[in-house]
């Protein structure tokens, strides 16, 4: 279970309200949009889901509990879990069971090599693979300790409209499987394809 509900949420850096009343809920096994232009707070809404951030006002509980940076899988967020260009696809994912503590951690990133068809990359650094493989590393790396919530900023960022589709595909098989998934994108397509879009800056939420 991982429900994600945000109630009048506010939330300010300073003197600077980035919104006043934000609120949406995000059932087990849905995908979520945070859709809106640049530097409206979309990000800002992962980190107050991952538990990173806290409201101003309002509240925000992921299941019913306040968020717990554990039961999120980040992939990836910008400056919050970059990928880092000088690690293998391997070595990223290993570096991510280890600092989860996943037990069996090798078998558990070649099971998400296998997954995500990154076998043939793994050993490539992560700057020097094609664009929908970095996306799968973030997807898997993401993935490893097996969270109900995966966060993850502007997937289709870099992908072709083709690639889109393989990644979307491979969100969707995702949630099919019960994980919840909330995405944020600048992109009317991908949002009107998610179950649930809430817009910024205004908060306007529907269910496309
Ligand atoms: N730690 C911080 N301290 C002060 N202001 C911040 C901080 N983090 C973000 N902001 C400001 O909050 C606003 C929203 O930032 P955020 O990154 O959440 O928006 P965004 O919609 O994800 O933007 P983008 O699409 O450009 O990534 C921006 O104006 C940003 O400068």
């Amino acid at each position: 279970m991982s429900g994600v509900l945000f109630q009048s949420v506010e939330l300010s850096y300073g003197r600077h309200q980035i919104y006043h009343d934000l609120s949406f809920s995000l059932e087990d096994g849905q995908i979520g949009a945070i859709y809106g232009p640049s530097r409206t707070g979309k990000s800002s809404v992962l980190l107050l889901a991952s538990g990173h951030l806290l409201p101003t006002k309002g509240d925000v509980r992921i299941d019913g509990q306040k968020p717990d940076k554990k039961r999120v899988g980040l992939g990836p967020i910008t400056d919050l879990s970059p990928l880092f260009d000088t690690l293998t696809v391997e070595e990223h994912l290993l570096f991510q069971a280890r600092l989860h503590h996943v037990r069996k951690a090798k078998d558990r990133v070649q099971e998400l090599l296998r997954e995500y068809q990154l076998e043939d990359v793994r050993k490539y650094r992560v700057k020097d693979v094609p664009h929908l493989e970095q996306f799968r590393t973030g997807l898997a790396t993401a993935l490893v300790h097996r969270p109900p919530l995966v966060l993850i900023d502007e997937p289709e960022r870099g992908l072709t409209n083709d690639e889109w589709e393989i990644a979307y595909e491979d969100l969707r098989k995702l949630s099919d499987g019960g994980s919840t998934v909330l995405l944020t994108t600048v992109l009317q397509q991908v949002a009107d394809r998610c179950d649930l879009v809430a817009a910024l800056p205004n908060g306007e939420v529907w269910r496309p």
